[in-house]
């Protein structure tokens, strides 16, 4: 049963450890709330929010999630156990690597002047991970919005809490491999404005072994989170095929208006989707644990 207070009487000083350690990181990369943010999406999204995406490969019982090509370019996995090391020394046992997950993505929110968003803590970590699922659940960025609002309709969140979760992309970049078929092999309904497309095109110039390792920002405020990312996708500047669809799409299109016009009623939108994306599918002690170290099942 997950609670505000969950650490209060095991670990009062969890969540101050953890935003002391992710100072640090942020301070000398700021490009890791984006990626922490990311994190918890794919961690959430796959078995639940269990930290099962930290698995690594342990002899033949299990394959990491990483295997995935879907978790391609996810980062900072060490930065969490770097974190969960410091919770160690403190209070051993007692934190979840999920718990940091969903405490790490929330500090990042903050950090790049998002909201400040209050969230339950009590999730136990898996013990288990496939590569299989993460396959299968992992979304894909040409991915439909009929498919997209059922993904996160069945987090409980509304149209509304759905499109703001994917306000998640003012943050962040995205690899010339996820972009290139709509930059040369569009689909008809697929629309883009041509400066932004003729723009990409130098960024992205083939569809060469060099696209996963050339990048472009998902909006034009990378580092900040605010509501650029609507903006933008008001003036055919969605870099993925779904972020696009979002403008196009009639149940859509007048809530990316609302979000672009009022940032902080897409911050009330945020706050609330992401209390839901971050309880996903949660597991209690009798089928999770408290992993001593995130890579491992204890
Ligand atoms: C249908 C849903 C979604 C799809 C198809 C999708 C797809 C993608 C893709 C293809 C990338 C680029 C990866 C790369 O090439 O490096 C990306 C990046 C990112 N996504 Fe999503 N995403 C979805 C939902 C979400 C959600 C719900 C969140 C968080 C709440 C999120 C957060 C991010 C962030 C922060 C990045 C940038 C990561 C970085 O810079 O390292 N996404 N997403
Ligand atoms: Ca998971
Ligand atoms: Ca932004």
């Amino acid at each position: 049963r997950m609670s505000y207070d969950y650490y209060k009487a095991s670990c009062p000083n969890a969540e101050e450890i953890v935003r002391r350690e992710l100072v640090g990181i942020f301070l000398v990369d700021a490009t890791a709330p984006a990626a922490f943010l990311r994190l918890l999406f794919h961690d959430c999204q796959v078995q639940g929010c269990d930290a099962s995406i930290l698995l690594d490969a342990y002899g033949s019982r299990t394959e990491s999630e990483m295997k995935s090509y879907r978790n391609f370019a996810i980062r900072k996995r060490e930065a969490v156990e770097q974190i969960k090391s410091a919770l160690e020394a403190v209070c051993p046992g007692q934190v979840s690597c999920a718990d940091i997950l969903a405490m790490a993505a929330r500090e990042s929110v903050s950090f790049s002047g998002g909201p400040r968003i209050g969230i339950p803590l009590g999730r136990k970590d898996s013990r288990t991970c496939s590569y299989q699922r993460a396959d299968a659940y992992l979304p894909s960025p040409s991915i439909s919005v009929d498919s997209f609002l059922q993904t996160f309709n069945s987090k409980g969140m509304s149209l509304e809490e759905s499109v703001a979760i994917l306000g998640a992309h003012t943050l962040g970049v995205g690899h010339c491999l996820n972009i290139v078929k709509r930059l040369y092999d569009p689909s008809p309904a697929d629309r883009m404005d041509y400066t932004f497309q003729a723009q990409l095109r130098l960024s992205c110039p083939t569809t060469v072994p060099l696209e996963n390792l050339t990048f472009v920002s998902n909006d034009i405020t990378p580092v900040v989170f605010d509501n650029q990312y609507f903006v933008g996708l008001l003036m055919g500047r969605g870099l993925f095929q779904i972020d696009a669809s979002l403008a196009s799409d009639p149940r859509t299109q007048p809530i990316v208006r609302n979000f672009a016009a009022d940032q902080s009623y897409f911050y009330r939108a945020f706050s609330s989707a992401f209390v839901k994306l971050s309880s996903t599918n949660v597991l209690g002690s009798a089928s999770g644990e408290v992993r001593r170290q995130c890579s491992h099942a204890n």
